[in-house]
């Protein structure tokens, strides 16, 4: 249902000439130089006219759902501490709520299949269900329930677009869905699990195990039916899963900027890029989790995360505080003097 643009490569050389010309010596703002890039390509594709970069109204979407393989072990914590966070988010109290409000982020809470409807105010209620079965007992959810997430989330991101929104940072919360996300990425990279399920919440050795264990046992019985990165969703996925790889089409149809946070996040847009390889320009990672696999799947996208601060908390924490980043980007290239401009000229 998403077409996505490649963005267009022909105006490389003027950026590059632009960033070249800044009162420094060439390369010398690293891996900030390549952001701008990256913000530069997409925006001039989404405007052949830019002047300057642009930061408007930029949103964080947090998407919570629940997980039937929760009930199994494989977390520190029970199902019910997804609401609970959910209502955390709901009242301003949870790690990403302060962080937004730090870094002027618009934040949206999205229900997307908690285990029971929360009816909060300030929450959008997008749910698929009452959380997805066990996935090592059953598919986790529907064909169907994977289409309805993707035009929940379409609805989202063009409410966020309408606003006048071109940079959209996505999070998630949902117990148990370190093991889904496993899941998708063994299935989609044709991967051992072992190298893709780490200890999420912080689980000790014993349902460390029991973790590998179930998420093999979830590959074994679907591996066969997963012939397409949607049903790698469908079969051991996640709603909020589902919803932000619809977000994550939905603002690149859009040609927003995306930031992803962690594991969970990443793995979304592997999906996103395996359904739509164009998708991959508009990703802005933002940071290298703790997750075992992280690292990992970082490499497989080609990615080279802004921060490492051996964060695993989600949320989008990562993404909100890699945001001043994106804003410093824009503000060297729209701002900082060029040599001509400074009249410095007597470099080598
Ligand atoms: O973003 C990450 O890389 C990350 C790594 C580990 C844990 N989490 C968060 O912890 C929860 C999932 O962990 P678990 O152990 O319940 O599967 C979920 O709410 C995520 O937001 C997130
Ligand atoms: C308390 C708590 C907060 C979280 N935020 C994201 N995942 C989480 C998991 C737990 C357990």
């Amino acid at each position: 249902m998403f077409a996505v643009d490649a963005v267009s490569k022909s105006v490389d050389q003027i950026i590059q000439h632009k960033i070249d010309q800044k009162t420094k010596p060439v390369g010398a703002l690293g891996e900030l130089e390549s952001l701008a890039k990256t913000i530069a390509r997409v925006q001039f594709s989404a405007n052949a006219e830019t002047k300057k970069l642009t930061i408007k109204e930029p949103g964080l979407l947090v998407f919570a759902a629940d997980h039937g393989i929760a009930q199994y072990g494989v977390s520190i914590a029970p199902s019910e501490v997804t609401s609970q966070m959910v209502a955390n988010f709901a009242n301003g109290g949870a790690a990403i709520n302060v962080f937004c409000r730090q870094m002027g982020l618009n934040l949206e809470i999205i229900d997307a299949g908690v285990l029971k409807p929360l009816g909060l105010e300030n929450v959008t209620e997008h749910r698929l269900g009452n959380g997805t079965s066990a996935i090592h007992l059953a598919p986790a959810m529907t064909l169907e329930h994977v289409k309805q997430g993707f035009e929940a989330a379409d609805e989202v991101v063009e409410r966020h677009a309408l606003s006048g929104c071109n940079v959209l940072a996505l999070g998630e919360m949902g117990i148990g869905n370190t093991s889904a996300a496993a899941a998708i990425m063994a299935a989609l990279l044709e991967l051992d699990v072992h190298k893709c399920v780490g200890r999420g919440t912080g689980v000790n050795d014993k349902s460390f195990e029991l973790k590998k264990a179930l998420v093999n046992e979830a590959l074994k019985r679907h591996g066969s039916k997963i012939v397409s990165p949607v049903h790698a969703l469908a079969y051991v996925g996640g709603y909020e899963i589902v919803q932000m790889t619809g977000a994550i089409l939905a603002a690149t149809q859009r040609k927003m900027l995306v930031l992803v946070d962690g594991f969970i996040s990443s793995v979304a847009a592997l999906v996103a890029v395996k359904l739509h390889p164009a998708a991959r320009d508009y990703l802005i990672f933002t940071h290298v989790s703790e997750e075992q696999g992280h690292q990992l799947l970082l490499e497989y996208l080609q990615a080279k995360p802004l921060l490492s601060l051996g964060l695993r908390l989600g949320e989008g924490t990562g993404a909100a505080l890699a945001f001043p980043l994106v804003q410093a980007a824009v503000n060297f290239y729209n701002d900082m003097a060029s040599f001509d401009g400074a009249g410095i000229n007597n470099l080598a």
